[in-house]
């Protein structure tokens, strides 16, 4: 273990709520040590990644041993401890979500993400956005915000934004509020800052695992493009698209995405 890195008080050892949030914010600290620390760049970004992904996979072999994890980076390359295909329990983690914005100082909108996965479903998770200063998990649900917008703000990327999504809008008379992090646009709707979050054409479980746990815990709704459910941990990782709502768009959203239906060339722009 590496000089530095805090152990859990007891009682988060005792709570996956609890430590999938202390993970998240202890690997938190140190991007923004190192975002502190470096020139901002590819560089940063590659350094990041790295960082928290190898503080994850420290604290879990030494918290968690007996749990498999499914990390971006793991996946990549090195395996892991423990064969996720048959485990009970899988730590889901994004060391950074939104590293393109990580390494764009200072902007917040990137996140560092912990979801746990056991017997079949989504049991735990948390979002840390360090830049922010917050961490928002399951175990104690965030409460969501009365709506105050007169349309529907609808989060999508900033940097490659569905080419469907124009379409919605105008459909359903609401406004795109594009911004970087699967997490932090899934947030933003826990958060009443927007309303709803579309995404198509790409993406991996560990880019909504954490995220989906913590709507599904405000009671936002959460699923396919197609309405049907999300899955995690399967056999191939790619999810490529997933609709986070207020549960009242949920029909409208839904609705208008099956009345016009999406090609391929059309998901991403
Ligand atoms: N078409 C696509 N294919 C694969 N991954 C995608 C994707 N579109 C978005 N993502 C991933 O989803 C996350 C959020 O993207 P965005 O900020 O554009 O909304 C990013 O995760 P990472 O930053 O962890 O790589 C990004 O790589
Ligand atoms: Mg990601």
């Amino acid at each position: 273990m590496r000089r530095g890195v805090p152990s859990p008080p007891p009682e988060v050892l005792r709570d996956d709520h609890r430590f999938a949030a202390w993970a998240a914010d202890t690997a938190g600290r140190v991007l923004l040590d190192l975002r502190d620390s470096m020139p901002s760049g590819r560089e940063l970004k590659d350094a990041g990644d790295l960082a928290s992904h190898e503080l994850l996979m420290e604290l879990f072999a030494r918290y968690a041993p007996e749990d498999a994890v499914l990390s971006e980076e793991e996946h990549r390359g090195t395996a892991g401890r423990h064969d996720r295909h048959t485990a009970r329990r899988v730590w889901i983690i994004d060391p950074v979500d939104g590293t393109r914005e990580y390494s764009e100082p200072p902007r917040e909108d990137w996140a560092v993400h912990v979801a746990l996965w056991q017997d079949g479903e989504l049991a735990a998770g948390a979002v840390c956005q360090p830049a922010l200063g917050r961490t928002f998990r399951t175990g104690t649900a965030p409460v969501l915000p009365e709506p105050t917008a007169t349309r529907p703000r609808i989060a999508v990327s900033r940097s490659r934004p569905p080419a469907f999504v124009e379409g919605l809008a105008a459909g359903l008379d609401a406004d795109l509020a594009p911004m970087g992090s699967a997490g932090v646009k899934v947030i933003s709707v826990v958060r009443g800052i927007t309303d709803a979050y579309v995404h198509a054409g790409g993406q991996y479980e560990w880019d909504s695992a954490a995220p989906v746990a913590v709507a599904r815990s405000a009671g936002l709704f959460t699923s396919r493009i197609d309405g049907t459910p999300l899955a995690y941990n399967q056999p191939d990782v790619l999810l490529p698209d997933l609709l986070v709502c207020r549960p009242e768009l949920a029909a409208p959203i839904l609705d208008h995405l099956t009345t016009h239906p999406i090609d391929n060339e059309e998901k991403s722009s």
